[in-house]
């Protein structure tokens, strides 16, 4: 079996050429660089989905190549690209999750340190704290109310997460008894808000939040987003995958600009103010495509800009 080898440490593969002699400390000496990202490319062996088994030519279909990005600790950085471009693999990359029949190759480090699949896995939940674009993936057999509390390892905290939770509950809306509800018993939108509350709840140094406001109305996305720019505040890395390009220039701090598989640009959110500032095409179309962009009446309206 050949297990996704990823990422593995620098200088180990010579295919590499970018960045090879430095770390991921050097870029911008004045600011911790969390998580960073380097070339990243996956790709999937093709098999035949209805019958789940992989063909014998194993032809490789990559979907991400030469994927570089870094979150800094206290900063919100958007991840904006179009739909299947590959922003949930790069998640799920960060998160130690891979599909079986992915190759994966680059390197990611975290808080300093490189990172592999194992090592990324045991961070999930605790260092690193997930959001993840599917309501599915909350469990179907256990009580919202619990999954959001999580374990406590003694009554005081058992008491503090209960308390904690009821907050966080509040906050979004959510009646008390929704928390003895199974997943199921959920709207959409009610699932999307426990697994906000899930990671709101940790104290992690990061948060990928992979699509985390479909289903919300347009305060309960703002306030999903108001609570991301504390935690930013707190010190907290986020990196928020959104196809929702408006939403992401209120809070965000950066903004990687995702297309066809790989970070296109990088840019501080402030270029938006002026598409002249914003260097590649597509970037460009983005902008164009918001929506007081629509009509030439959008002078003066700074307050998105900040
Ligand atoms: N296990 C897999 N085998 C083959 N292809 C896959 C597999 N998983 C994902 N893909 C493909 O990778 C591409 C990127 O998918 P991904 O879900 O990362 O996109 P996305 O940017 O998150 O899209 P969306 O905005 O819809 O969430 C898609 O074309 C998808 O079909
Ligand atoms: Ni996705």
């Amino acid at each position: 079996m050949d297990a996704p080898h990823v990422p593995h440490a620098p200088h180990e593969d010579n295919s590499f050429h970018h960045h090879h002699s430095h770390g991921p400390q050097s870029a911008h000496p004045g600011h911790h660089h969390l998580l960073t990202v380097e070339d990243l490319s996956i790709s999937f062996r093709a098999y035949k989905p209805d019958e789940g088994f992989f063909e014998a030519s194993q032809a490789e279909t990559p979907v991400i190549h030469g994927l570089s990005l870094s979150v800094h600790e206290g900063e919100i950085l958007a991840v904006v690209g179009a739909s299947g471009s590959g922003k949930t693999l790069l998640a799920d990359a960060i998160l130690g999750l891979f599909e079986p029949n992915a190759t994966v190759h680059g390197r990611i480090w975290f808080d300093g340190q490189p990172q592999t699949a194992e090592t990324l896995a045991q961070l999930r939940g605790s260092r690193i704290a997930f959001v993840p674009q599917s309501v599915e993936s909350l469990d179907p057999l256990m009580r919202v109310g619990a999954q959001v509390e999580g374990q406590a390892r003694s009554r005081a905290q058992r008491q503090e997460r209960c308390e904690r939770r009821r907050q966080l509950f509040a906050r979004y809306g959510l009646d008390e008894g929704v928390a003895r509800l199974y997943p199921h018993q959920l709207s959409g939108g009610m699932a999307r808000r426990i697994l906000l509350c899930c990671a709101l709840m940790a104290r992690p140094q990061l948060v990928v939040a992979d699509e985390p406001t479909p289903g919300l109305d347009l305060p309960l996305a703002l306030k999903a987003m108001e609570d991301f720019r504390a935690l930013a505040n707190q010190g907290t890395g986020v990196l928020l995958i959104t196809h929702d390009i408006e939403l992401a220039l209120k809070v965000a701090d950066r903004v990687a600009v995702f297309k066809d598989g790989t970070v296109v640009e990088e840019t501080s959110v402030e270029s938006f103010a002026n598409p002249q500032l914003l260097r590649h095409p597509f970037t460009r179309a983005l902008w164009h495509a918001l929506p007081e962009h629509d009509f030439a009446a959008a002078e003066g309206e700074d307050h998105l800009w900040r």
